[in-house]
């Protein structure tokens, strides 16, 4: 091997896991469906999500995102000298994950890291990506064995972009964002399911991870904008896309009651900031962009969305640099884990019974009890 060649050993292909979108108007009710399949999400909760898709010609966002994500990933691969093709495989659309696995045992892998695009622990964007991937290689005869890559909620590749994409979004304010509030903003889940996320701690308790994770994120983001700009901007952690049953308790506060209880606060200037999202999802260009801006000027609030992180060259090292050091560990070694803010590296392999489904045991690949 030429030394100056970064080793993926053990690796011989890369699959970006996410979540999928519909590509057109006829796609939106069966990928709605795909997605709350034996969920029990109300029938008027889904009319309004279709509306959501409808009003954006019937297309997400979140294909051609991953699919530039991939490009921003070759292009970065073939200038480091790894050799390693970036497969894309989803949940809920096509392409389908067992289509894409399929394919991949067709071209001979053998052993695939896997991405998936989102950054925090929780059944939701953690264990079930890891239970579609046991489907999808129960149904695929020969598939390569696959490894998640660790959770990057704190990984400086993608804390760097957004604590820029902050002040980037402070300077568009018209007095360069000084009394500006910082609103974090994530997908509310279930509380249940956030209280059961990550693994159990050493009392067998559940850990609560998914909103530790982003406080974490917050907090170092919002430290971060203090060291850069001398101010102390006030910042809370919200949420936004809430679903489900109304009698089921979900994260709270929504973002746009948050902006309610700011205004009565005299905050006139803020910035939305959407720590939960790796790109702008139809939740960002919808659920914030669409109607919390709406809320916002309806208050009287000036508001200034910060960008994801996107293809953001950083963010694009990142899955590079979580690959190298996964392979690295795969490998025996002890390869440095970089993190920012409070919070450890998260574990290459899923503990024992962490984020588990409220809906019973289902099996999942990636973990200690697969
Ligand atoms: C934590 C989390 C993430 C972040 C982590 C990750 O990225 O995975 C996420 C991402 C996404 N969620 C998305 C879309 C939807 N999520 C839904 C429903 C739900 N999401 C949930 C949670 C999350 N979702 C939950 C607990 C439900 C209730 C149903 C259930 O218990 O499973 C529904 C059904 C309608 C509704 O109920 O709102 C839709 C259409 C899209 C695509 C966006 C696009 O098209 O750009 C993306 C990236
Ligand atoms: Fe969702």
């Amino acid at each position: 091997m030429n030394p100056a060649q970064p080793d993926v050993q053990p690796y011989d292909a890369l699959l970006l896991l996410s979540f999928g979108g519909p590509e057109k108007p006829e796609d939106v009710v069966p990928f709605l469906e795909n997605v709350t399949r034996g969920r029990g999400i109300p029938r008027e909760r889904l009319e309004q999500v279709g509306e959501h898709y409808f009003l954006f010609g019937g297309k997400s966002p979140i294909n051609d995102q991953n699919r530039a994500l991939i490009a921003a990933l070759e292009k970065d691969f073939a200038e480091q000298g790894i050799d390693l093709p970036v497969y894309f495989g989803n949940r809920n659309w096509d392409p389908y994950l067992a289509d894409t696995l399929a394919r991949m045992t067709a071209d001979g892998v053998q052993r695939a890291a896997v991405f998936a695009t989102s950054a925090y622990s929780s059944w939701s964007s953690c264990r079930q990506y890891r239970e579609n991937l046991y489907d999808a290689v129960e149904a695929v005869p020969g598939a390569p064995r696959l490894d998640k890559l660790r959770q990057y909620h704190n990984h400086p590749g993608f804390v760097d972009p957004n604590v820029d994409a902050v002040l980037a979004a402070l300077a568009e304010l018209p007095d360069g964002g000084e009394r500006a509030r910082l609103v974090f903003v994530t997908h509310s889940i279930p509380t249940a399911m956030s209280e059961t996320s990550g693994s159990l701690d050493p009392a067998g308790q559940p850990r609560g991870a998914y909103v530790r994770q982003h406080r974490s994120t917050a907090d170092e983001i919002a430290r971060r904008v203090k060291e850069a700009t001398g101010r102390a901007h006030r910042h809370d952690l919200v949420y936004c896309s809430r679903s489900g049953a109304p009698s089921t308790p979900w994260l709270e506060p929504d973002v746009n009651d948050h902006l309610e209880d700011l205004a009565t606060d005299g905050v006139d200037s803020v910035v939305i900031a959407p720590i939960g999202f790796v790109s702008d999802h139809m939740e960002v260009i919808y659920d914030l962009d669409t109607e919390a801006m709406e809320t916002a000027e309806k208050l009287g609030i000036r508001a200034v969305r910060a960008a994801s992180a996107g293809v953001d060259p950083r963010f694009v090292a990142m899955v590079r640099d979580l690959v190298l050091e996964r392979a690295a560990a795969e490998r025996g070694e002890s390869p440095e884990r970089p993190v920012v803010g409070s919070m450890g590296a998260g574990p290459d392999v899923c503990g024992v019974g962490c984020c588990p489904n409220a809906r019973g045991e289902r099996p999942a690949l990636c973990g200690a009890d697969s």
